[in-house]
């Protein structure tokens, strides 16, 4: 059985390998070059491992619009991740053009300033790397892991050099089922749903079904609906520790057009 997430180095494999500690059952890691890809080979019954939160940058839009585009995959567990990022590359006096994932590049937005370097994205940490491992262009810089560093044979610049200290990332385990060893006290909800009116307290109908039963919320987040500009739909986590699952669902049916359970899930240390 097969485990998907981002190339060899990324911080996506890392935080595979430590899901793996969790997972019951012989799973071997396998490569996609995006969070795209590892959405699509998720859909045959195997499992994958993205990105979807930082501390500092706010979310990984791209998960969180797959997750409600690719309907049968839910999440099945969820763990974070202390993020230290590295420039790796040759020379730092030579780096003119630093290469990443946006996100790695949006956590070093201050540091990249400070030196003056142009930037480019691409889909993940471990493919700048192998760029500038590649080219052997001394003018590429990459931001990356230390073990993205160690396996292409690049040197380490400069460590640490994220602009925040507390730099965490959440990762999501996703597929349609897996079997856990050991399960943790603490579960989380993830939903996303859309307003049925564009009113005077229609998000707050919402919120107060939460707060009446006492329940905590851990994040709630608009994305545009992608209909018309100014309409949205929300994406809200909560703790759940109870099975009242389906009577909070129900109690929001009433505000909603629709709303999408996109996962009940296990939250790992
Ligand atoms: O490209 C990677 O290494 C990823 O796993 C995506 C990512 C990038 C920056 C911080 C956390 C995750």
């Amino acid at each position: 059985m097969i485990i998907y997430t981002l190339p060899k180095g990324t911080y996506s494999e890392i935080a595979a390998k430590k899901f793996l500690n969790y997972i019951d059952g012989n799973y071997k890691i396998d490569y996609c070059n995006s969070i795209y890809d590892v959405f699509e080979k998720v859909a045959n019954n195997s499992l994958g491992v993205v990105p979807i939160e930082n501390s500092i940058e706010g979310s990984v839009s791209l998960t969180q619009d797959l997750l409600l585009q690719f309907k049968d995959i839910k999440i099945l567990g969820e763990l974070a991740l202390d993020i230290h990022h590295n420039l790796i590359g040759y020379d730092k006096n030579k780096i003119k053009t630093v290469i990443s994932h946006p996100q790695a590049l949006a956590q070093c937005r201050n540091y990249i300033k400070k030196h003056g370097w142009e930037v480019k994205a691409v889909e993940s940490t471990a493919k700048a790397v192998r760029i500038v491992a590649e080219s052997g262009d001394e003018t590429l810089g990459a931001i990356g892991s230390k073990e993205s560093a160690e396996y292409y044979n690049l040197k380490i610049l400069d460590e640490n050099i994220e602009d925040y200290k507390n730099n965490k990332t959440r990762f999501i385990l996703i597929g349609k089922y897996v079997k856990f060893k050991n399960i943790p006290e603490k579960y989380k909800v993830s939903i996303v749903f859309e307003l049925k009116e564009d009113k005077p307290g229609a998000l707050y109908h919402i919120l107060k079904e939460f707060a009446e039963r006492n329940i905590n919320l851990t994040r709630i987040e608009s994305r545009p609906s992608k209909k018309r500009l100014g309409t949205y739909i929300f994406y809200i986590d909560f703790e759940n520790n109870k099975e009242n699952l389906d009577e909070i669902l129900k109690s929001l049916e009433k505000y909603t057009t629709f709303i999408i359970l996109l996962g009940r899930y296990p939250v790992f240390e």
